[in-house]
């Protein structure tokens, strides 16, 4: 019979285990199982899962010569977690060998194992897997009371731990969800207005620091209204859709689209001067006319503006993205003004010369 203060030990190290959260489960879960093999004197530790007929090693302990890792499968029926299982319960058996209900088992035929004490683990009310300690070598004593006490503990800590990562990721997902939604457009699935102004800070402030040129060009597509109202708001949906992708497709590898609102996108071209803005926009203009959702091709208006940060001081970014819009806008406006479906770049505008 173990004494009280056995117990405790148990008890005790179990609190400390558990409170390590900073370890991470891997180390804590290690650890349990190891505490287990000492309190118990057996020599192989295992937290299995168990999917239909496969069976897999969550996480195990063994001694030196026994070939067996994490994530090892084998054949559910075949091991000593499918008796566990069908108990329903905690089992401990000291001698597999010389018990009658066991020795002609497929798992003592596979593994031999003659002593071993195991509880299923039940998570998501189902049975997850086992917990189980065991060894090649007959148990000397009869397990006891106490063992069970001790190793439903160790489950039921498990049992809350399976629980608390499950929260924890659903907590994750929610969070990656809810920063999505904050920083990309729901329709197009690129960023939204937030997200390039997000996105924009980083790259007008890498711009500074390296003394770098840059483009910004606005795109709109041209009498949208009018596709709303000839097709219908999912036409126009959908066109909104392929429209996003058709840019996206279209941009070099560094540059950036946004959804800046309604049919309005926002485009930046990092390490880029006039003449190449130009070639990436009319590569764009032709790949929007190939769209094929409408009986007739679909165009786009673009205003263009140049930021050259070479020889100049340290920009304040967010007035720099305030001012760069601004010209692309009045760039933009004189495309739509001159007829549409064209580019015109702010610095080509006859009244901004005359300004300059
Ligand atoms: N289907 C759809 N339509 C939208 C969405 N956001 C804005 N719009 C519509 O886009 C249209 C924009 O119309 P206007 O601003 O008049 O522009 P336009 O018809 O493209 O004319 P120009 O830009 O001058 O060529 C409006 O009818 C809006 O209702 C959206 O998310 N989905």
């Amino acid at each position: 019979m173990l004494s009280p203060s056995s117990s405790e030990a148990v008890i005790r190290r179990l609190y400390q285990i558990t409170q390590d959260y900073e370890r991470g489960f891997e180390h804590q879960i290690t650890e349990l199982i190891r505490m287990g093999l000492t309190r118990f004197k057996l020599d192989i530790g295992i937290l299995s899962h168990v999917v239909g007929e496969l069976y897999t090693v969550d996480y195990c302990v063994v001694p030196d010569g026994i070939e067996l890792k994490k994530g090892d499968e084998f054949d559910f029926k075949s091991t000593y977690c499918a008796i566990t299982c069908k108990a329903k319960g905690p089992v401990a058996i000291e001698n597999m060998g010389q018990d009658d209900r066991y020795a002609s088992h497929p798992a003592y035929q596979a593994f031999g194992l003659e002593s071993y004490i195991g509880i299923p683990i039940r998570f998501d009310g189902q049975v997850y897997g086992t917990l189980n300690f065991s060894s090649a070598i007959p148990y000397t004593r009869q397990f006891e009371e106490i063992d069970i006490d001790a190793l439903q503990l160790m489950a039921s800590w498990i049992e809350v731990e399976l629980i608390r990562r499950k929260q924890e990721q659903q907590l994750e997902a929610l969070n990656q969800k809810l920063k999505f939604q904050a920083y990309y457009d729901s329709l197009t699935n690129i960023p939204n207005r937030r997200g390039m102004f997000k996105h924009m800070m980083k790259e007008l402030n890498r711009a500074s620091r390296n003394q770098s040129q840059g483009s910004l060009s606005l795109v709109d597509i041209d009498f949208f209204k009018r596709v709303n109202d000839t097709y219908g708001h999912s036409v126009g949906d959908q066109v909104l859709q392929q429209v996003a992708q058709t840019i996206s497709e279209a941009l070099r590898e560094y540059d950036y689209v946004a959804r800046l609102g309604g049919e309005e996108f926002v485009l930046w071209f990092p390490d880029t001067n006039e003449a190449d803005n130009l070639e990436v926009c009319r590569r764009i203009m032709a790949s929007i006319k190939r769209i094929e959702r409408l009986p007739e091709p679909l165009t786009v208006s673009i205003g263009s503006c140049q930021l050259d940060c070479k020889n100049c001081n340290k920009i304040d970014a967010a007035d720099t993205l305030a001012d760069l819009l601004e010209k692309a806008d009045k760039a933009l406006y004189q495309a739509k003004a001159d007829g549409r479906n064209r580019l015109v770049r702010y610095e080509d505008i006859i009244d901004v010369k005359k300004e300059g």
